[in-house]
């Protein structure tokens, strides 16, 4: 059966990256397109890189538009969600890329997010120990941030062989498209354009509380965050670079098979060869995540860093990973882990 697949701000970054894997999806048929202040105009005004659906017209992003689809994309700002999907019941499959059902902590939604909270739809990273199989039955799916997606998958193997002390500090690099593409000031090109700055420091960034959810999972108890996001005059991409203090008992072969162990029959998780480092440039476009770690025995200091396209395996191409789990379709389905480089 072929998939009907609605996509809600296929005007932005975020949608017009699912459009453009969807494309490429051999099971899904891509039906209505919607926006807010864009809707009337065509498609091609804003995504010219798909112009296979160029001449399609941008509708208002409503239930009514939405429903009678197989499947959901909503990629809107926080907040819009999860008004728009009290009404879309009808709708087998949702999926989210906003942030409005990450969180199970109404108290810390209430400091990083404005409105009420809206609950929690179960969690699409499906490299989590038993998140593949609770995504199987899923109807609502809520994505990850993009910095958590490749945190949480840099320490994951680390805190599943329990080899982890529960405090981890973190430094993300990350490009401009991470924020969407509303003007915001300082994301002039003027500003970005040969410099890097950070942002969101002292545990303020709204991903600090969905890192502490995912690896207090992972651990078993509460985890210690320290993160620093750092925006770089770069279009895609992040680069994590994860410091965490490993047990004592622990030796380096221990760390070194906790990574092969827990990498090894993951399809978009790449361990790269030892001395090898992560980059952006070569997981752009694709779904793949790069990972290396490095572990200093003597001050028992592990760092582990991760590559991921924000836009791909952050957000869209895990988006359509989730949809292809539910309707089980091969995960790799519509992805590639092929980069672009230079
Ligand atoms: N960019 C990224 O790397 C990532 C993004 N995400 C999440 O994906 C979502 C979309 O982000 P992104 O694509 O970057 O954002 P953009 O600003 O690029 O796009 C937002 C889209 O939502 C539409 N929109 C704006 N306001 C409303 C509204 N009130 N009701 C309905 N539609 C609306 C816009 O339409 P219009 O053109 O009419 O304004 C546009 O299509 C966000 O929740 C973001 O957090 C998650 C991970 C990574
Ligand atoms: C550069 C930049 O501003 N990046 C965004 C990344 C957020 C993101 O992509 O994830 P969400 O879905 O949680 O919005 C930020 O730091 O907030």
């Amino acid at each position: 059966m072929t998939l009907r697949v609605a996509v809600a701000g296929a005007s932005g970054y975020a949608g017009g990256e699912i459009l453009r894997l969807l494309l490429h999806h051999p099971e899904v048929r891509i039906g209505s397109l919607t926006a807010a202040a864009s809707a009337g105009q065509p498609l091609g005004n804003f995504q010219p890189h798909l112009p296979q659906l160029a001449q399609r017209t941008l509708e208002a992003t409503t239930p009514e538009v939405l429903k009678g689809h197989d499947v959901v994309f909503l990629a809107l700002p926080h907040g819009a969600s999860a008004a728009l999907s009290a009404d879309l019941d009808d709708v087998p499959l949702v999926i989210d890329c906003g942030a409005d059902f990450r969180l199970a902590d109404a108290e810390a939604w209430a400091r990083h997010y404005d409105g009420e909270h809206a609950g929690t739809w179960p969690y699409g990273l499906p490299e989590l120990p038993g998140q593949r199989e609770l995504l199987r039955t899923a109807r609502r799916i809520a994505l990850p941030g993009c910095f958590p997606t490749v945190v949480t998958l840099a320490l994951a193997p680390l805190f599943r062989a329990g080899l982890a002390r529960p405090a981890v500090d973190v430094v993300a690099v990350t490009g401009t498209s991470g924020a969407g593409r509303t003007l915001k000031p300082h994301l002039l090109g003027s500003e970005v354009m040969g410099s890097a700055t950070a942002y969101g420091t002292a545990g303020t960034h709204r991903h600090t509380p969905e890192l502490r959810q995912n690896l207090a999972a992972l651990a078993g108890g509460p985890v210690e965050v320290s993160f620093t996001p750092v925006l770089a005059p770069m279009t895609r991409g992040i680069l994590a670079v994860c410091g965490v203090q490993v047990r004592d008992h622990a030796t380096a072969e221990d760390v070194r098979t906790a990574y092969a162990a827990h990498t090894a029959d993951e399809p978009f998780v790449r361990l790269l060869p030892e001395g090898r480092w992560p980059t952006t440039a070569a997981v752009l476009g694709s779904n793949a995540m790069h990972l290396q770690t490095g572990f200093d025995e003597e001050r028992r200091r592990l760092t582990a860093v991760g590559a991921i396209d924000n836009l791909t395996k952050g957000t869209a191409g895990n988006a359509v990973q989730c949809m292809n789990i539910v309707h089980r379709f091969p995960e790799d389905t519509g992805l590639t882990t092929t980069g672009v480089a230079p």
